[in-house]
């Protein structure tokens, strides 16, 4: 899943990516202030949704764009916004897309970071409730009133790729790997950006709770991230660790079709599709812990979900989860998964519940693969269970 961008004197390493958006607007990620929106709103930054381009579209102040856009300035100083996380969490990267803004576009960024707030994430960010907003009016006042030199430089200063070179997307590492609530976006001097990412991995004291606190440990909230997969072509496996129920298929984890399937399709006396193929993705829980509930959801999936899907799970240390992600993936050479959720057929646009009378395996796990056959599309997964100590 390593990936480079090419044609760069210094290749970044993108691995951040396939990590959660920490400050996208459907985890409750916030623009709290921007220097300046003459042309387009900073919200728009932080829209889930891809940018789009209405080419005959005008507003009273100029071209309509789907992004954030400042005048051209005609004083001292650039334009900067400040965003708080919806979840605060460890920043490895971010991603500044220009997608449409073809000489109208920021030259440069910096990005900053702070920690305003050290509350742990559920008195932060209670379950469910997204307009729970961490920050009170005097640390809102604080954060507005903060110098630069005040905040930690994460990317220093760096030119965005002209739109003209079709390089819309610009990818950052982050270099201070530490729990941050907010972020500064400097744009130098003025200009446009039509999406903002901040991806990373949220930090959750699990030490508030108890070996009987039923959670979700697949939550992204909690801290579950996706770390593999076979195919994201139509929609990224990480959406699957989103809050609430998927918005659109866009929302969810969606495959291409596989073109090994055969030209004419037959099922076993069960019903099950006969099928060479599967996609898989890999997800590393929360915290380790032992499983005794599941949801899978293909909502919004009706001529598109999976016929079967299983779950296999196990421990892995983080050399074990780079070879299991970067090998190509065989069950039979690799004895450490066992089964969870043995082959289940799937209905569309459902709900799929299964307790602790359908499951395989009671054991303290870390990771588990969910394996679709032959592909498709699934919104959510929710793994619930409880918190336990790894045996070393
Ligand atoms: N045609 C433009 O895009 N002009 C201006 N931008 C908008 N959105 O109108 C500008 O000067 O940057």
């Amino acid at each position: 899943m390593a990936a480079h961008l090419k044609g760069e004197k210094t290749q970044v390493l993108t691995d951040f990516l396939h990590l959660n958006d920490l400050a996208c607007e459907a985890v409750g990620g916030k623009v709290l202030f921007a220097t300046d929106d003459f042309f387009a709103p900073a919200e728009n930054l932080l829209k889930k949704k891809s940018p789009v381009f209405k080419p005959d579209e005008f507003t009273d102040y100029g071209k309509w764009m789907d992004g954030w856009e400042t005048r051209r300035k005609r004083i001292p100083g650039h334009d900067w916004c400040i965003i708080q996380l919806g979840v605060p969490g460890i920043v490895h990267g971010c991603e500044v897309n220009t997608s449409f803004f073809a000489g109208n576009c920021a030259p440069r960024i910096s990005i900053q970071a702070a920690c305003l707030m050290q509350v742990d994430l559920p008195e932060f960010w209670p379950r469910g409730d997204r307009t729970g907003t961490a920050a009170s009016d005097e640390e809102l006042k604080a954060v507005k009133k903060m110098k630069s030199d005040e905040w930690t430089l994460l990317v220093p200063m760096k030119e965005l790729k002209p739109r003209y070179l079709d390089t819309s997307h610009n990818y950052f590492s982050a270099s201070c790997k530490r729990k941050w609530t907010h972020i500064r976006l400097n744009i130098y001097p003025d200009g446009g950006i039509a999406r903002f990412k901040v991806y990373g991995v949220v930090q959750k004291d699990w030490s508030a709770s108890g070996p009987n606190d039923l959670d979700d440990f697949m939550a992204m909230e909690n801290g579950g991230i996706c770390v593999g997969f076979s195919s994201a072509q139509l929609g990224h496996p990480r959406n699957i660790l989103g809050l609430g129920r998927a918005t659109s298929m866009e929302d969810g984890w969606e495959t291409a079709r596989r073109p090994d399937r055969p030209p004419v399709l037959k099922v076993d006396d069960k019903g099950i599709l006969l099928v060479p193929g599967s996609e898989w993705a890999v997800f590393r829980l929360a915290h380790p812990c032992v499983i005794t509930h599941i949801e899978i959801d293909t909502y919004h999936f009706k001529g598109n979900f999976p016929d079967t899907c299983k779950l296999e799970a196990c421990v892995l240390n983080t050399q074990e989860e780079k070879d299991c992600i970067t090998q190509k993936w065989n069950l039979k050479q690799d004895p450490k998964w066992n089964p969870l959720l043995s082959v289940t057929k799937l209905k569309p646009n459902k709900r799929h519940f299964f307790d602790g009378t359908t499951l395989q395996m009671e054991d303290v796990i870390t990771h588990v693969r969910l394996i679709i056959v032959p592909d498709g599309g699934v919104s959510r997964m929710r793994l619930w269970g409880f918190p336990r100590a790894l045996n070393k």
